[in-house]
Formats: C-alpha cells, structure tokens, sequence
C-alpha cells in the first residue's frame, strides 16, 4: 500500500536576500489537519520561507511540492490549493470588505450563489458582517488583519499560510483566531504559520519548528511540551546563535 504524500513537502529550500542567505536548505513536511508553528527571532527567515510557500518568492534551490505535485513548475496549483495571509495583507483602500471578498473569491474561481455563500460565511466566521460595506482604507490595523485572514480563508483551502496571523489583534480576537485555526485543521487543512507569541504555538500548533540564521535548528511535535519548554528551547537556539556570531 502506497503512504499518501504529505500537502506540503520543502526539500532543501534556499533563498538569499540582499545579497545573504535568508533561507538554507530547508526541508520539512506537513500532512492534511496539522498545524505547524514557525518561530524564530527577528530576521530568522520566517516570512521568506513562508513566501516560497505561497507562491510568491521563487526559491534559489530546492522543491516544494504541494498535493504531491511540483509546486515551482505549477505555480497555478495555489488558486484552489492555498490561502496566504501575508506579513502586511495588501488591500485596495477603495474597495469595501465585501467588495475585497468577492475580487479574491473570483479570482480563486467562485461565482454566483458559491461565491455569495464563501463572502458571507467569512464574514461571520472574522466577524466582519458589520464591516462589509466599509471602505478598506479606513479599517483599523485589527480589522484589516480580519479581512485579510478572510480573504486567505474564503475558498477554503487545503494549505493556510498566515504569516503572524495574531498580529493586532486584540485579545477577543487572538483567542477567536485560535478557534478558526482549530477549526480549519478539523476540516482537514493543512496551515503552517509564523508567529512571535509562543503561547500561541503552544495553544493551536500540533508541530513546532524554529529558524534561526535561515536554518532549521529544530523541528517537532508539540504533544507534552508546555510553554516553559518551548521557551526553553527558544532562547537557547536564539541565544546560542548570538554568541556564537559574538
Ligand atoms: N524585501 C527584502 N529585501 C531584501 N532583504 C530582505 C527582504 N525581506 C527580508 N529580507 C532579509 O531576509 C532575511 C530574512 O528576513 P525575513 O523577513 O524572512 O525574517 P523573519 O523571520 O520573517 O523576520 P521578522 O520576525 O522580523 O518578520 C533578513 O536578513 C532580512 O533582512
């Protein structure tokens, strides 16, 4: 009997920036209902590694491979497949909420009473339904973070890449992001996300893996470890890198 192949597979994935590499030879796997928490500290390598995986950042060396198809030479494989929240969600000030939903859910496909279903149901599920004919541009940095989360979730896809996802949000809101998250790996997503909050890894991850330099110096499931190991763990990869450069 043949292994189903993972969603999400980086085989040695490098990538330099301004002249010095951000990302070395990172390989890691993530399977259908698992989420997998990025960490590292500032400039480690998390928003570059999560930009190949998007689609958005062509890496230097190495593969992904999504649904077990090559994912560098389909690059079309993320209209269906994946949602991205990015580090800064990229809006158009003069749209609304709704109007932002609709443009994404065309642009992965849907139409008519499919489309209309996917807006509403994102609306709720960000709360945003009181937001949808506000104009983008005069969004508070918490609520752009919503629309921006609900434009990665709206066709729901089968690989969520939220790049600091609990970025402004206020407390209600980070506790109602963990919830969706959950409630995206129950419904057999995939989501790998990066994050500076270690409870918030503890909280939703299944699996954690730390960058530090562009490498991967740890990589793991979470089962069993609170948010005092993992802050253990943390500061010795983030402290042993800097006195190491020291
Ligand atoms: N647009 C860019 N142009 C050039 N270099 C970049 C760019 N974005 C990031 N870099 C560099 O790539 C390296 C990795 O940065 P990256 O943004 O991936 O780190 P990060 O772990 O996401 O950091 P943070 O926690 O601060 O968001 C850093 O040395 C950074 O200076």
């Amino acid at each position: 009997m043949t292994m189903p192949s993972p969603l999400l597979r980086l085989d040695k994935l490098r990538r330099r920036r301004a002249g010095r590499p951000a990302v070395k030879d990172l390989s890691l796997t993530l399977d259908r209902g698992q989420v997998l928490g990025l960490l590292g500290v500032n400039g480690a390598g998390k928003s570059t590694t999560l930009a190949m995986v998007a689609g958005a950042l062509r890496p230097d060396g190495g593969a992904i491979a999504l649904d077990g198809r090559d994912f560098l030479e389909h690059p079309e494989l993320a209209r269906r497949l994946l949602g991205w929240l990015p580090e800064r969600a990229p809006l158009w000030p003069e749209l609304t909420v709704a109007e932002h939903l609709d443009a994404h859910g065309r642009l992965r496909g849907l139409a008519g009473a499919a489309l209309r279903r996917a807006r509403e149901d994102a609306l709720a599920r960000l709360e945003l339904a009181p937001l949808a004919r506000r104009l983008a541009g005069v969004l508070s940095q918490g609520q752009r973070q919503r629309l921006g989360l609900a434009c990665a979730l709206l066709h729901r896809p089968a690989l969520l890449v939220l790049d600091e996802p609990a970025n402004a949000l206020d407390p209600v809101q980070v506790a109602a992001l963990r919830a969706l998250v959950r409630e995206e790996a129950a419904n057999g997503a995939a989501v790998i996300l990066s994050t500076h909050l270690l409870a918030e890894v503890t909280a939703v991850c299944d699996r954690v893996a730390i960058l530090h330099e562009g490498t991967l110096r740890h990589e793991g499931p979470l089962a069993g470890t609170d948010a005092a190991a993992l802050e253990r763990r943390f500061f010795e990869i983030a402290m042993g890198g800097e006195a190491k450069a020291a």
